[in-house]
């Protein structure tokens, strides 16, 4: 069997891609190794976490905000095993929906772990297959760190983390970054007593540092604990239960603290595993990831690579938009992913949501800046729905007023910061939006408040 380009993985980098491919009129194949396609984000990463973050945030809404509004009755009970069913029906639903894309747009799916034998070779199980180009998208695997032992039961990893056997009543989580405090989260909300223990001073570094101190103490009053500048050293489990240790970087303290579960999540590293790289010559970075030009292409001629396994933010809609990219390129059209407009969003309550430049790295580039601030206690649609903790916050070009960067930590800000990546794509200023006639009443007006408050100043603040 022979191909225009096979496609290596099927997550969101090498689904959309071979999709895109087809649409384009190449004839494609994806390999994928797991049983399911969707890679890590359908089957063990951003769809079955916000599943649960969804009934967990119900269920934290029924506990807190429902009296108030005259709705009572006795408070729902968890039915975990059910909640779990859940989560795995909508991993399904998704998983079986690339199945039927692929069927539609033509797109064969081998099944099976590829190994690349040559520029234009395949090898999957017994089979070889002949193709013009190869584009890799493997994704990435959870990073391990030194002295801790991950058994997947007690000391877990995300993947562990989305199906636990019980609800634990003691979790411990390693690292404050994205994973961290979404699952954090929803143990949380399910009742768990959560102390996060994070190596740096701050929670989700490379965010907007107000907006992480204003998430802190947000998820504090939810009841996670932080203890912020501790090197963890070790963690291992007994048959039921964990012991994390940790030194406190200001005195070099040793501390202990134990827990039935503890969750790793101190970053994701690039997957390559058995894909014969080294035989090929590919350049690796020293980060481990696949080096590749502007153009996705590899040091070996006809081998491409996008998504998690190449430099870049570790998100599903860069590694969809990278697919799509290389599938253009390969059509012969000029594909291409702007990296100054990819939005980050944590799906916790509230979200999180940025986009562009921070106050930090404008203050390092020494680039002068304006800030338009406005917050959800101002707006209306968020006073009555409970939702009014949390800020937008707008940064533009002192000079030129345009914009360049955004953060929001609200009501769905991660659905809010569109309308600002547009507005940013297009190079508008914040006027632009600010003369923008927005809905009342909704979240969005407080975006439009906040580029007001770049210029003459917000009316409801
Ligand atoms: C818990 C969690 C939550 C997340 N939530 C979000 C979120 O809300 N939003 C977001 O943007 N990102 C999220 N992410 C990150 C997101 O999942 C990744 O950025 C995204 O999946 C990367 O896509 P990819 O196509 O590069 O790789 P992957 O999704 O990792 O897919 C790679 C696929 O390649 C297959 N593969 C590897 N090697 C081979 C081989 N040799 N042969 C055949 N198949 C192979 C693997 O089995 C895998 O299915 C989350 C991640 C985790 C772990
Ligand atoms: N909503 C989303 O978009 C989403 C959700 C989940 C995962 N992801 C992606 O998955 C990737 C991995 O997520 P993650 O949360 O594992 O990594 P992360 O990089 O977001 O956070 C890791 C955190 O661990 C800390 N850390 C590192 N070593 C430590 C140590 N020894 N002791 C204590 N803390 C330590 C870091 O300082 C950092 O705060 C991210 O790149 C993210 O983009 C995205």
């Amino acid at each position: 069997m022979s191909y225009d380009v096979i496609f290596i993985g099927a997550g969101p980098g090498g689904y959309v891609g071979a999709i895109r491919a087809a649409q384009l009129g190449l004839k494609v194949a994806c390999v994928e190794g797991r049983e399911t396609l969707g890679g890590t984000c359908l089957n063990v990463g951003c769809i079955p976490s916000k599943a649960l973050l969804h009934a967990t945030h119900q269920l934290h809404e029924a506990e807190h905000n429902f009296d108030a509004m005259g709705l009572t009755g006795a408070k729902p009970k968890v039915d975990w095993k059910k909640m779990l069913g859940y989560k795995s029906d909508v991993i399904g639903q998704n998983t079986k929906g690339i199945e039927f894309l692929f069927k539609k747009n033509k797109v064969d799916w081998i099944k099976g772990w590829a190994k690349v034998l040559s520029p234009g070779r395949v090898q999957v199980g017994e089979q070889t297959y002949d193709t013009k180009k190869i584009v890799i998208a493997s994704g990435s695997e959870s990073s391990p760190l030194n002295g801790v032992d991950v058994d997947e039961k007690i000391i877990v990893t995300s993947t562990g983390a989305l199906e636990l056997g019980k609800i634990p009543k003691k979790l411990i989580v390693i690292g404050a970054g994205v994973i961290g405090l979404e699952m954090g989260s929803v143990y949380a909300r399910l009742g768990a007593e959560v102390t996060v223990v994070e190596y740096l001073d701050r929670i989700i570094p490379g965010n907007d540092a107000e907006v992480a101190k204003t998430f802190q103490r947000l998820l504090a009053k939810q009841g996670l604990n932080f203890v912020l500048g501790a090197a963890v050293q070790s963690a291992t489990a007994t048959k039921t239960k964990a012991k994390v240790t940790y030194k406190l970087r200001k005195d070099d303290s040793e501390q202990t603290l134990e827990a039935d579960t503890v969750l790793l999540s101190t970053g994701r590293r690039p997957f390559v595993d058995g894909l014969g790289l080294q035989d090929l010559g590919i350049e690796i970075t020293a980060r481990g990831q696949i080096a590749t030009d502007a153009h996705y292409k590899t040091s070996v001629d006809g081998i491409y690579a996008i998504g998690d396994v190449i430099e870049g933010p570790m998100l599903a809609h860069k590694a969809e938009d990278e697919g799509m990219a290389v599938a253009e390129i390969l059509a012969g059209q000029a594909g291409h992913v702007n990296y100054g407009v990819i939005p980050g969003v944590i799906y916790t309550w509230p979200e999180v949501a940025s986009v562009g430049e921070t106050e930090e790295s404008l203050k390092e580039a020494g680039r002068a800046y304006k800030v338009g601030k406005f917050s959800f206690m101002g707006n209306g649609r968020a006073k009555a729905n409970f939702a009014g903790d949390g800020f937008v916050k707008i940064l533009a070009d002192k000079e030129t007023d345009r914009i360049i960067g955004a953060h929001i930590i609200g009501p769905y800000a991660g659905d809010l910061i569109h309308e600002i990546c547009v507005a940013m794509e297009f190079g508008a200023a914040a006027e632009d939006l600010a003369r923008t006639c927005h809905a009342h009443p909704t979240y969005s007006e407080a975006v439009r408040e906040a580029a007001l408050a770049c210029g003459d100043g917000a009316i409801h603040a």
